[in-house]
């Protein structure tokens, strides 16, 4: 079809007219339509504050996880509810209703509890060895903005889970919603050894101490730090693998488009051809390959983690923690994801900096 030849009268906008918009006009569904003599290409255009379509299905698994272990965990007759009442009394707790409802269960002290080693491991298996970040000049460039939101998740991991000035973010939060440390039963630590009177409030900062010192950690909002690491974890290598891939081979008909410095928006890929980096010159083509043999072995190593994240999440989902603690883990991991995969497409500076997985 020649586009130059068009009697009926125009029912699409043109992208310079989607552009002309404000940027806080609502998500728009208009097409895009760039005709040439002899190709048509049409992108859907989505709106830069909001994950994309595809992002936003994936994200949706997660809450669908959490849902299905609590209606789950209330529905099985064999899960006591909550499970994590059993902390909470002082006879010794049920027998666990299966393997995965026990803390010491292999995938959670191998993995889970070495979680962002792992993630990272994938992480860095991905981006040195798959060939759609090969090119001189691009590699340079697209790996010095991987590790930088590699950096950027990282650091919000450290501070919610490990440390933050202090008590890291879950156990300041505990505290800040009345959550104590009381004596259970032995007191442990500063060179004596005894028993303590259970109930008695012990000036402990972080959960580790509190359980270090043979205390209980109770009374507070406790932010599932399990839920926010497999899900920050596992969608940080959705976006770092998927976006890579799905560009390389074409996997996917849709483009995250990005607010520019003179407010136009536009899709990423768009800005990234008038850089110039936007071309994957010198780069062996994925176009055509199944999705496994596209994701390479760096990227098989990433998509077993993030199987293992989703299972893992599913046994949290079912056995631990209330609802509302899940819940809370899995919105302070999605605060890092937004500022670490969409701030940066309505704010030029950050993306600047970060840039945007594959771009
Ligand atoms: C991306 C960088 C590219 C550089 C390439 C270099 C290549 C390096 C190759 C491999 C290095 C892998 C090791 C990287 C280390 C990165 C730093 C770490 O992650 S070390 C920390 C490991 N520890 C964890 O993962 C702990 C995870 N656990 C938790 O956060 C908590 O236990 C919990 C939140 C899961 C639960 O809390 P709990 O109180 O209930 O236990
Ligand atoms: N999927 C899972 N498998 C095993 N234990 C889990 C788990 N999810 C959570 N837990 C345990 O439940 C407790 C609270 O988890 P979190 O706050 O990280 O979500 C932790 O206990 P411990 O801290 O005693 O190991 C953690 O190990």
């Amino acid at each position: 079809m020649d586009g130059t030849t068009d009697p009926q009268p125009r029912r699409y906008k043109s992208p310079s007219d989607l552009a002309r918009a404000p940027p806080s006009s609502p998500p728009r569904t208009a097409r895009i339509t760039s005709t040439s003599t002899t190709t048509i290409t049409t992108t859907r255009r989505n709106s830069p504050y909001l994950p994309t379509p595809t992002e936003l299905a994936l994200l949706a698994l997660y809450p669908a996880i959490l849902l299905f272990g609590a209606v789950y965990a209330v529905l099985s007759p064999t899960v006591p509810y909550p499970a994590a009442a059993g902390q909470q009394q002082q006879q010794p707790p049920p027998p666990p209703p299966s393997y995965f409802a026990r803390k010491d269960n292999l995938l959670n002290t191998l993995f889970v509890k070495r979680g962002w080693a792992w993630i990272t491991l994938a992480f860095a298996s991905f981006v040195v060895t798959h060939p759609a970040l090969a090119g001189r000049r691009r590699r340079l460039r697209l790996l010095r903005a991987a590790v930088l939101r590699w950096a950027l998740v990282t650091v919000w991991w450290v501070f919610v889970t490990q440390w933050f000035f202090g008590p890291a973010l879950i156990d300041r939060g505990f505290r800040w919603t009345g959550g104590k440390c009381e004596a259970v039963a032995t007191v442990v630590g500063e060179g004596r050894e005894g028993p303590s009177p259970a109930g008695v409030v012990k000036e402990v900062l972080t959960a580790a101490a509190c359980k270090a010192s043979g205390g209980r950690w109770s009374g507070g909002h406790d932010i599932s730090g399990h839920v926010f690491l497999l899900v920050l974890g596992s969608f940080f290598l959705v976006q770092e693998v998927g976006w890579v891939v799905a560009r390389w081979g074409r996997y996917l008909g849709e483009e995250r488009c990005v607010v520019m410095r003179d407010g136009a928006v536009k899709g990423a890929a768009v800005e990234a051809e008038r850089e110039g980096g936007g071309r994957m010159e010198g780069v062996e083509e994925g176009v055509g390959l199944p999705v496994l043999e596209a994701l390479g072995l760096g990227g098989r190593f990433a998509a077993a983690v993030v199987g293992l994240c989703v299972w893992m999440l599913l046994m949290t989902a079912i056995y631990f923690h209330t609802w509302f603690e899940k819940l809370t883990g899995l919105l302070v991991a999605l605060a890092g994801l937004y500022v670490t995969y969409v701030l940066p497409r309505w704010v030029p500076a950050l993306r600047g900096i970060v840039g945007l997985p594959g771009i």
